[in-house]
């Protein structure tokens, strides 16, 4: 690792893993900045949560340079790991406690938490900071689970698919705190299988596929450098429906003027969106 490697929160040089016969992860690079909140987008079994628990030093790796806050994960001191936030995704935490115990126990665990009950009102549970957890809603648990991720104040905060099973409001409120957490300096790294997530959250992205990033930089210009042939449709004169991909459409239209003297039946032109362009690059194209 160079000098430079330091001035990112995360540096992944050729990151690979195995798991017998399956390449859950096949060579990924990835550079996040310090303050940026980046999105790690891709579908089932991309291989984003292999990446992230290698990032948290949760799991071995067989090849690549890692490097997490400056460190490698792998050999993270206790230091180390209370500036970096994970959220846990198994049930970890004592369902008879309620929501304020909770908090107010892990917040022990750090030299200089958070305050439990600011903590508890970032995720917007305090309605239910009495509440014991067993009792919290599939949502609700996430946002407690989010709560324990932050309550060690960290540099860095790794979210792995932290919004599934959120009712749209909620995913809203996440958003929020998402956006809140970042102005306030944290860096985020988020995996999601929601594009709309990765677009509303994600100052830059990286698409990954099969264990490959497959595109990487910020939304907008991910669309631009991606999208660029639109699709002319027209309706022949014998009711059927015509259709040309095309990276020069005005060519396209002016051949049709011609073709049609004039008028151009149900004439539609369409650009990709940032949804056409990800499905495209991983391989889940919909049909046309
Ligand atoms: N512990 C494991 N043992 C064996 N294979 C695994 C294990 N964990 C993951 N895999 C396999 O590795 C590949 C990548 O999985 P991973 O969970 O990293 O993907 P993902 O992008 O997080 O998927 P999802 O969105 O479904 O959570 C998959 O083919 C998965 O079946």
């Amino acid at each position: 690792m160079t000098a430079h490697a330091n001035e990112l929160a995360v540096h992944v040089r050729g990151l690979r893993k195995r798991y017998g016969d399956v390449t859950a992860v096949d060579g990924i690079d990835l550079g996040i900045r310090r303050g940026e909140v980046f999105g790690l987008l891709g579908p089932n079994g991309a291989g984003k949560s292999t990446t992230v628990e290698i990032l948290q030093g949760n799991r071995s790796r067989d090849a690549g340079d890692v490097s997490v806050l400056g460190s490698d994960p792998s050999t993270g001191t206790r230091a180390w790991r209370s500036r970096v936030g994970i959220v846990w995704q198994d049930e970890s935490a004592p369902a008879e406690l309620t929501v304020r115990e909770t908090v107010r126990h892990f917040a022990r665990y750090y030299a200089r938490p958070r305050d439990p009950d600011e903590v508890i009102g970032l995720v917007g549970l305090e309605e239910k900071a009495g509440s014991r957890i067993k009792a919290l809603s599939g949502g609700q648990r996430r946002r407690l689970d989010v709560a324990l991720g932050v309550i060690g104040d960290p540099e860095l905060l790794l979210l792995d698919e932290p919004t599934t099973g959120f009712d749209p409001g909620a995913r809203r409120r996440f958003w929020d705190l998402i956006r809140k957490l970042s102005a306030e300096g944290t860096t985020i790294l988020l995996t999601t299988h929601y594009l709309e997530e990765a677009e509303a959250l994600a100052h830059r992205l990286a698409v990954i596929a099969k264990g490959q990033v497959v595109a990487e930089g910020e939304p907008a210009t991910l669309r631009d450098r991606y999208g660029t042939e639109a699709t002319v449709q027209w309706t022949e004169p014998d009711g059927t429906q015509g259709r040309e991909h095309t990276g020069t459409p005005t060519r396209t239209i002016a051949g049709l003027m011609r073709r049609f003297d004039g008028e151009i039946p149900g004439l539609r032109v369409s650009r990709p969106t940032l949804e056409d362009v990800y499905l495209r690059l991983t391989g889940q194209e919909a049909a046309p």
